[in-house]
């Protein structure tokens, strides 16, 4: 007997229990986005992120996870959809998971089970499911055309699972419009991603959405998978074993959380030099600096950028009332406090605030604890200016840094050093002015050399830190 046998003789079972049982169903009224749409108007790659407590091929996951705090770290993270298994005998899932994850979050919810029958669509419906899962290797093509139909006449999404080319005509023919190409072989559970890139070839319709589905654990696999077509993908393991699910979904996705700003832009063909180089924020200074630039050419160079490149304003020791003033007229989306501000200024501001400190020493660190802000910046001190003085901080200083989730590093930042920078120090974001800039003007070749090291070092970084956190030790030593 494979596998799936074995599973589909349990459900012959569990069915025959629950119409047996002659339970009552009272629906959820749960609205959520259309899974197709969404993703299929997406830019970038769209996950489905699932709660998988076990498997019969890895055994116990995570058993004791808590469902409702796992989909709602997802759904902060960013994931497009959530997958529930609802089932228990070989995944340790319950209906009840599915239930309680519909109810705490906006997003589509799939019901991941080896559905054979009516009732259990039903069962999706009534506690919040939005999507269903039909698996073509476990039905005949029959069976499989009247439960998509069914599950359709009740609203609800299918992703119909293919693994073989034709499993995969079988749902061509039924005419489904979200294909899962499921790279694991449910009968010798042996996973590949080869089979998605063969398959996918054959869906000619574009108006199909491609989802690919186990064992996609890195970047790598997720770039593999939409060059062969994936719009979409379903990840499960890999996610239940992270420890920093945001990062894992970020880093995914592909959508870095790490930025790199260029300060001190005072043209608009410095600006355009920046965003195209890969700059996430740029800044303009409007306190006293050899970099100073009026707000209403800000403005001007401001409304010339692309909404997903962030504008900064870098003041000092400012009345609220002008920063507010000049953060509406120039369209900033940070304001950045570079002088000796304290907590109430930040608080009378209705913008998000970048403030910085100078460090010298391990007790400049510690001014951090008496602020909330929403970055906080780790600049040098001293310098003709309060800031953009092209002088390096001591980054081992910055190494017992208890936080570096929302620390951007400046100071003396070249393409030189900002991969060790990077490495050393960890930090969010990093931020530079002088050591992009030829004879006091920006240089274009510099902040391209800038922004690239900058970026592959967060890269490196991301890439070990997903490593870090998949691979931590059992208490019995082993690794997971
Ligand atoms: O760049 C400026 O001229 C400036 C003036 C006053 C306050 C802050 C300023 N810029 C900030 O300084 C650091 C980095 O500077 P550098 O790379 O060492 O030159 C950065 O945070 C800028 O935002």
């Amino acid at each position: 007997m494979t596998f799936l046998e074995k599973i589909l003789a349990e459900k012959e079972k569990e069915v025959a229990r629950l119409k047996a049982s002659q339970l009552r169903l009272a629906a959820i009224d749960r609205k959520a986005p259309s899974l197709y749409e969404t993703f299929m108007q997406s830019e970038r790659m769209s996950i489905i992120s699932e709660i998988k407590r076990a498997s019969p091929s890895k055994g116990d996951i995570r058993t004791e996870i808590d469902p409702v705090h796992q989909a709602i770290q997802y759904e902060e993270a960013g994931a497009n959809a959530i997958s529930v298994l609802t089932d228990q005998p070989f995944f340790k899932g319950t209906i009840d998971d599915l239930k309680a994850v519909s109810q705490a979050v906006k997003l589509p919810v799939l019901c991941k089970d080896f559905i054979i029958d009516e009732i259990q669509i039903d069962i999706a419906k009534a506690t919040g499911a939005s999507v269903i899962l039909l698996i073509a290797a476990a039905l005949n093509s029959k069976r499989l055309k009247q439960l998509y139909d069914y599950a359709q006449s009740k609203n609800l999404e299918v992703l119909l699972e293919v693994h073989n080319e034709e499993e995969l005509q079988v749902a061509l023919a039924v005419g489904a419009n979200i294909i899962g190409i499921n790279n694991r072989n449910l009968k010798t559970f042996e996973v590949d991603l080869a089979v998605v890139e063969h398959l996918a070839k054959q869906i000619s319709d574009p108006n199909i959405l491609i989802i690919s589905e186990s064992g996609i654990r890195t970047r790598e696999d997720v770039v593999r998978v939409q060059k062969a077509g994936a719009k979409g993908i379903l990840v499960g393991e890999t996610l239940m074993r992270s420890t920093t699910v945001k990062e894992a979904i970020k880093s995914l996705v592909g959508e870095t959380l790490h930025k790199v700003k260029i300060c001190g832009i005072q043209t608009l063909e410095a600006a355009q030099a920046a965003v195209q180089a890969g700059a996430d924020l740029i800044g303009f200074v409007f306190a006293d600096s050899k970099r100073y630039i009026e707000p209403e050419k800000a403005a001007m160079i401001s409304a010339s950028i692309p909404a997903n490149v962030q504008k900064v304003g870098v003041f000092v020791n400012e009345e609220v009332n002008r920063m507010q003033a000049i953060a509406e007229q120039v369209g900033l989306d940070y304001i950045q406090l570079h002088g000796d501000e304290l907590q109430d200024v930040i608080d009378q501001l209705n913008y998000p605030v970048i403030k910085s400190f100078p460090i010298q020493t391990q007790a400049d660190l510690e001014k951090i604890n008496q602020y909330n802000a929403d970055i906080y910046l780790l600049d040098s001190a001293g310098g003709p200016y309060r800031g953009g003085n092209g002088i390096s901080i001591n980054w081992e200083l910055l190494t017992a840094l208890s936080t570096k989730e929302n620390v951007m590093l400046a100071g003396g930042l070249t393409a030189q050093n900002v991969a060790d920078a990077i490495a050393m120090v960890k930090p969010m974001a990093v931020d530079v002015s002088s050591g992009v800039e030829t004879n006091g003007e920006k240089d274009t070749e510099k902040m391209m050399q800038f922004i690239s090291q900058a970026k592959q070092a967060f890269q490196k970084l991301e890439e070990s830190e997903c490593n870090d956190n998949l691979y931590t030790t059992e208490p019995n030593g082993s690794l997971r």
